[in-house]
C-alpha cells in the first residue's frame, strides 16, 4: 500500500518543503559537544510532517520526521568523527495530535500507521506517556506492535498492562521494560528508568503505580544497586515542580557521586533543572517544535560537572547548520522515504479535506480570553452551541455548556480548514452530556465554582497545567510590551531583523542562552482551565440544561452537589446530549460559516 500511495503529489509537496517558503534566521552558534550527548524529543504527539502553516512561528517549526531522521544520521556520524557518544531518546504521547495519528478511517487504532514511522528511527530509549494510556487499544497496539521494535529499550518502570497469558488467563505486566542496563560505543556503562508521573486517569486493564511507590520496590533498589558510569533517567514526568526528585533522591542515596541525566516531559515546554551539581533534567517542549539538546562533559572526579542543553527550533534551516550540510547535501534516502511516506498516509487519510477558509488566526494564548482572536472564545461561544443545536431535540432548552480549555491542543491559523486542522486543534472523541432541569441561578455558578484554585489546584497539579502556567508566565509583561510597539501587529507583522518564536529563560546555568535561535516572544496570555458558553438570558429559577463533556462528569457533580443541596446528582442524572464528539465541532462550524 505505501509503494502505490507514493504519489507525484508527494514528490511535489516534499520539493517545496524542502526550501522553506519563507526565510529562517539560522541557530546563531554551533552546538558544543560533550563526552556523552543527547539528542531529546518529547510530547510529539503525532506532528511527525512538523508545522505547515506560515503564520509565525510556525515555519520555525517546519521539518518533518523523515528531516530529522537525517539529522539524527549527520549527528550519529559527527559523534563517531569526534569519538563522543550520542543517544536520541524520547519521553512520551506520540497518540493524540494531529490526522496522521488520529485521523485513521473507523475501525482504526490511534497512532497505529504512524508510529510505524517512528519505530525507523534509531531511538536508544523511550518511554510512555499519559497519552499512550487513555484507551486500552492504544496502550495494547504499544505492548504488541511498537514496544518489541526498541528491543527491551521502552521503559515503563511504574506502568503495566492487563494481557491473556499463555494459559489464558488475565496478567499484568510492564507495557515494556521495567528498567534497562547497557554499554554505549564509547564503552560508558547506562542504568535507564522510564518513569511516568501520577497519573490516574488511566484505562481499566493499564495500571500506573504512584512514583513514591515504585522507588520502594525490590526490582528498583536491585536495579539501581551496582554503579553505572552514569545514570540516565528518561520519563513523562516535569523537571520542575513534579516527582522527580523523588526518583533522582532515590538513586543519589545509593550513588552520591555518579553522574545523572534526567530526560523528562508532560507539559509542552522547555526547561532545565540541576537537582545538583553532578546532574540535569531536560525538558524539550511539544508537537516537534523542540529538539533538546543535552551534552555533559562527564569526568570522572568529584567536582561538579559541566552541562550544556540547546533547545533547536526543529526546521531544515537548524538541521543543515549543524551538520554543516546543504540543501543538495542533507537528505539521506531513509529519511527522504519517511518523508513521502508521510505524505502518502496524509493523502490515504485525505487531511487536506477542506471545510472552509478562516479569515483569521484564533489562538490558544496569544490573545486574552475571551476576545475576537482567542481560540477558546470561537469554540466555547460560537462553535459548540452551533454543532451541538444540529439536530437536537433539546435545542430549544436554554443551556449552559462547560469544557476544559485544555480539550483544545492547537491554535487555528487563518486559510484553509482542512480535516488535518480539526485533529490538530481537537482530536479527543469526547463526548457531550447533560443534566436537566438545573435552575439558572444554580447553573451559573458551576463554571466560577470549577474554576476556583481549591477546586481546581488538585486537577492542575496532576496534569503539570500549573508548572507551565508559572513558566509560560516569566515573559508576559515583556511580551504584552512587545505586541504593543509601534509598527507591530500579531504574527503576520514580522519583518525586518528580528522574529517571533520561543524565548526562553529556564533554571540552569545560562538560562538565557539555552535556546539555539534568537527570537522576540510571542504575546501569552493564560486561559481558565474551564470555560463555558455564554450564560442564557433566562429569570435564576428557569430550568436549563447543564451541558458539558464526558471528560468531566464526575467533577460536575461534585461541584453540583457543593452548590445546593436540594437534590443529591449522580450519574443517573446524566444523559447523552448529542452524538456529535469534539473532534466534529471545528469541521461542522466551518462548513457552515466559512464558506
Ligand atoms: N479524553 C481526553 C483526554 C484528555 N483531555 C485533556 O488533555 C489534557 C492532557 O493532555 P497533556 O498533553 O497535557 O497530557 C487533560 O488535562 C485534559 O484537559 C481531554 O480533554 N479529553
Amino acid at each position: 500500500a505505501d509503494n502505490h500511495l507514493h504519489t507525484r503529489h508527494a514528490h511535489e509537496y516534499l520539493e517545496r518543503r524542502e526550501y522553506p517558503q519563507v526565510p529562517l534566521t539560522p541557530p546563531y552558534r554551533p552546538l558544543v559537544w560533550g563526552d556523552l550527548n543527547v539528542i531529546h524529543t518529547t510530547d510529539t504527539h503525532g506532528w511527525l510532517l512538523g508545522h505547515q502553516k506560515l503564520s509565525w512561528a510556525e515555519p520555525y517549526y517546519s521539518g518533518d520526521l523523515g528531516e530529522f531522521f537525517s539529522f539524527v544520521t549527520h549527528m550519529k556520524q559527527v559523534a563517531i568523527d569526534k569519538d563522543v557518544d550520542l543517544l536520541l531518546i524520547d519521553s512520551g504521547d506520540l497518540h493524540d495530535g494531529t490526522g496522521l495519528s488520529d485521523g485513521y478511517p473507523l475501525g482504526g487504532v490511534d497512532a497505529y500507521e504512524s508510529n510505524k514511522f517512528l519505530e525507523r528511527l534509531p531511538y536508544d530509549l523511550m518511554t510512555i506517556g499519559n497519552h499512550e494510556l487513555y484507551i486500552y487499544a492504544d496502550t495494547y497496539d504499544m505492548y504488541t506492535n511498537f514496544v518489541p521494535h526498541l528491543a527491551g529499550r521502552y521503559l515503563t518502570s511504574n506502568v503495566n498492562i492487563t494481557v491473556f497469558n499463555s494459559d489464558g488467563e488475565p496478567e499484568s505486566v510492564p507495557v515494556g521494560s521495567r528498567y534497562t542496563k547497557f554499554t554505549t560505543r564509547k564503552g560508558r556503562r547506562i542504568t535507564s528508568l522510564g518513569v511516568i508521573f501520577n497519573f490516574t486517569q488511566n484505562d481499566v486493564n493499564t495500571t500506573v503505580q504512584t512514583v513514591d511507590n515504585m522507588v520502594r520496590e525490590q526490582w528498583f533498589i536491585e536495579a539501581i544497586a551496582e554503579e553505572p558510569d552514569v545514570f540516565v533517567l528518561i520519563g513523562h514526568m516535569p523537571v520542575s515542580n513534579d516527582s522527580w526528585p523523588t526518583v533522582f533522591n532515590a538513586v543519589r542515596a545509593v550513588h552520591p557521586l555518579t553522574p545523572i541525566l534526567i530526560l523528562g516531559g508532560h507539559t509542552h515546554i522547555r526547561d532545565c533543572r540541576q537537582y545538583d551539581g553532578r546532574s540535569m533534567a531536560l525538558e524539550s517542549g511539544r508537537y516537534m517544535e523542540t529538539i533538546g539538546a543535552d551534552l555533559d562533559a562527564a569526568k570522572d572526579n568529584q567536582d561538579n560537572i559541566t552541562f550544556t542543553r540547546r533547545y533547536l527550533d526543529q526546521n531544515r534551516v537548524t538541521y543543515e547548520y549543524h551538520t554543516q550540510t546543504s540543501n543538495q547535501t542533507f537528505d539521506t534516502d531513509d529519511g527522504r522515504s519517511i518523508s513521502y511516506g508521510l505524505e502518502a498516509l496524509a493523502a490515504c487519510f485525505n487531511l487536506s479535506y477542506l471545510y472552509g477558509t478562516a479569515h483569521q488566526d484564533y489562538t490558544m494564548n496569544q490573545n486574552p480570553y475571551p476576545s475576537n482572536g482567542s481560540l477558546l472564545s470561537l469554540f466555547i461561544e460560537d462553535a459548540v452551541p452551533y454543532a451541538l443545536a444540529i439536530n437536537n431535540t433539546r435545542d430549544s432548552i436554554p443551556n449552559i455548556i462547560i469544557i476544559n480549555s485544555w480539550a483544545i491542543r492547537f491554535d487555528l491559523f487563518k486559510g484553509s480548514f482542512t480535516k488535518n486542522d480539526q485533529l490538530t486543534i481537537m482530536q479527543y472523541k469526547d463526548s457531550f452530556l447533560y443534566i436537566a432541569n438545573v435552575t439558572s441561578g444554580i447553573a451559573n455558578q458551576v463554571l466560577p465554582a470549577m474554576n476556583k484554585p481549591t477546586a481546581t489546584k488538585r486537577k492542575r497539579d496532576e496534569t503539570g497545567i500549573l508548572s507551565r502556567e508559572i513558566n509560560d508566565t516569566r515573559d508576559s509583561d515583556l511580551l504584552e510590551e512587545i505586541d504593543h510597539r509601534p509598527g507591530v501587529s500579531g504574527r503576520e507583522a514580522t519583518s525586518g531583523n528580528w522574529t517571533f518564536g520561543y524565548v526562553t529563560r529556564d533554571s540552569c546555568p545560562d538560562a538565557d542562552k539555552a535556546d539555539d535561535t534568537l527570537h522576540t516572544a510571542l504575546p501569552y496570555y493564560t486561559a481558565p482551565y474551564y470555560i463555558g458558553s455564554n450564560p442564557p438570558n433566562v429569570t435564576a429559577d428557569t430550568p436549563i440544561d447543564v451541558v458539558f463533556l464526558n471528560y468531566l462528569g464526575k467533577e460536575i457533580i461534585d461541584i453540583l452537589n457543593s452548590l445546593q443541596k436540594d437534590k443529591n446528582y449522580t450519574m443517573n442524572d446524566v444523559s447523552s446530549y448529542s452524538p456529535t464528539l469534539t473532534d466534529e465541532i471545528l469541521g461542522l462550524y466551518a462548513l457552515a460559516m466559512w464558506n
